[in-house]
């Protein structure tokens, strides 16, 4: 591959099951030069329970069910880029256990690299597992390119509130030509999933859509300070977290009323993010927050409370906090086809930079 940059189309069905998002990023693996068109496929109820019932398996295990959903869903979104040079496909999370079993995401990139007739970039974690990383996170790589992309002057972190919750601190002047001494990322604990599943439990409903829940709760301090004391938090980074590592908040909240209950779960997913930020070498100078949960105020609220630097949704930076995961594997899949780092030893933990990814060509 040339080292000219290309448009590149990235694609991520993230831990809350709702769908596949899809993005175009004109890249060179190092620098990002213009972001393009993006698209949504959601997954219909069916589908959806289709792989919840599939989360937990292996490679191993039998699949096909869930495979077929996500490679519909893949192939219905990612046929209407046609414009697109290389696909990044990150798959659907399964099963992530990088000191135990390995990381699984779901999908086939020799069978989608068939039907787009695209070279397709695939498997992107088992490679940094397989050497000892923690597989996870992988978007640090390109929230470096996105503080590049901005211009910041200053380190700044990036926050994304999906089902869990993963920061990555970056100091976009770095002196060294590589990357790795700029980052430090981590997941920093739970954030909407547990919550989605109270309020799934508990009213039937998908999310604590807005915050509504929460802003008439109280939080309560005992429950918050036991959710506190999991060993997690003491852990150094990098490491990282299944969907639900943290089921047990569930039992923590469970004398509560249900606002309380969302209140106290919405200031854990906070406290973990405080906690986490702790750990990097300096403060940043803002937090951009990405994912779902930058539209819960409640939850942004508590960050900006707890915190001494403004606490912003990526929009105010000109980026789409929707797509910025979708984009992020277009970025890698150009950085793995260059044979370019997608992780490092301050991002996941992996005794040296690792490439990785599997490449499909048509
Ligand atoms: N308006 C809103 N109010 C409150 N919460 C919201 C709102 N919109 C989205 N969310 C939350 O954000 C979640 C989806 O976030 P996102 O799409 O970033 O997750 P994901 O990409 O699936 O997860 P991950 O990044 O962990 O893989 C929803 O499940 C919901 O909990
Ligand atoms: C194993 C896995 O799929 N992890 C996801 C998940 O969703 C958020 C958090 O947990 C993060 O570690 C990661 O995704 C992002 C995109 C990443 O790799 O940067």
């Amino acid at each position: 591959m040339t080292e000219a940059p290309v448009w590149a189309l990235g694609s991520m069905s993230g831990t809350s099951l709702d769908g596949v998002d899809a993005a175009l990023v004109l890249t060179d693996g190092h620098r990002i030069f213009e972001f393009g068109e993006s698209g949504y496929r959601p997954y219909t109820p069916d589908e959806r329970a289709v792989l919840k019932a599939a989360l937990g398996r292996w490679q191993e295990d039998d699949v096909s069910e869930a495979l077929a959903v996500v490679q519909r869903a893949h192939e219905e979104l990612l046929a209407r880029f046609p414009q697109a040079q290389l696909v990044g496909f990150h798959g659907q999370t399964l099963a992530h256990e990088p000191q135990g079993r390995g990381t699984h995401q779901l999908g086939d990139g020799d069978a989608l690299a068939e039907r787009l007739g695209r070279d397709v970039v695939w498997d992107f974690r088992s490679a940094d597992v397989a050497l000892g990383g923690e597989g996870a996170p992988l978007a640090p790589f390109f929230h470096f390119a996105c503080a590049q992309w901005m211009k910041a002057r200053e380190p700044v972190a990036f926050l994304n509130l999906g089902g869990v919750g993963n920061l990555t601190w970056v100091d976009p002047l770095w002196p060294k030509p590589e990357v790795e001494g700029a980052l430090l990322a981590f997941d920093t604990g739970p954030a909407n999933a547990p919550l989605n599943d109270l309020v799934a439990e508990r009213l039937g409903l998908d999310c604590d859509r807005d915050g509504a829940l929460a802003s008439r709760g109280r939080v309560v301090e005992g429950a918050l300070e036991l959710f506190l004391e999991e060993a997690y938090f003491r852990k150094m980074p990098p490491k990282s977290l299944d969907r639900d590592d943290f089921a047990l908040m569930l039992d923590l909240v469970r004398e509560l009323s249900d606002a309380d209950a969302a209140a106290t779960m919405t200031a854990m997913a906070a406290a973990a993010v405080m906690q986490g930020l702790e750990h990097c070498r300096n403060q940043p100078s803002r937090l951009l927050v990405t994912g779902g949960g930058r539209k819960n105020p409640v939850m942004m609220a508590m960050l900006a409370a707890g915190l001494d630097c403004p606490v912003e949704p990526v929009e105010a930076v000109g980026l789409d906090g929707d797509m910025l995961e979708a984009q992020a594997f277009a970025h890698l899949a150009v950085r793995v086809m260059r044979g370019l780092p997608i992780s490092a030893p301050e991002t996941t933990g992996v005794a040296a930079p690792v490439s990785g990814g599997r490449i499909s060509r048509v």
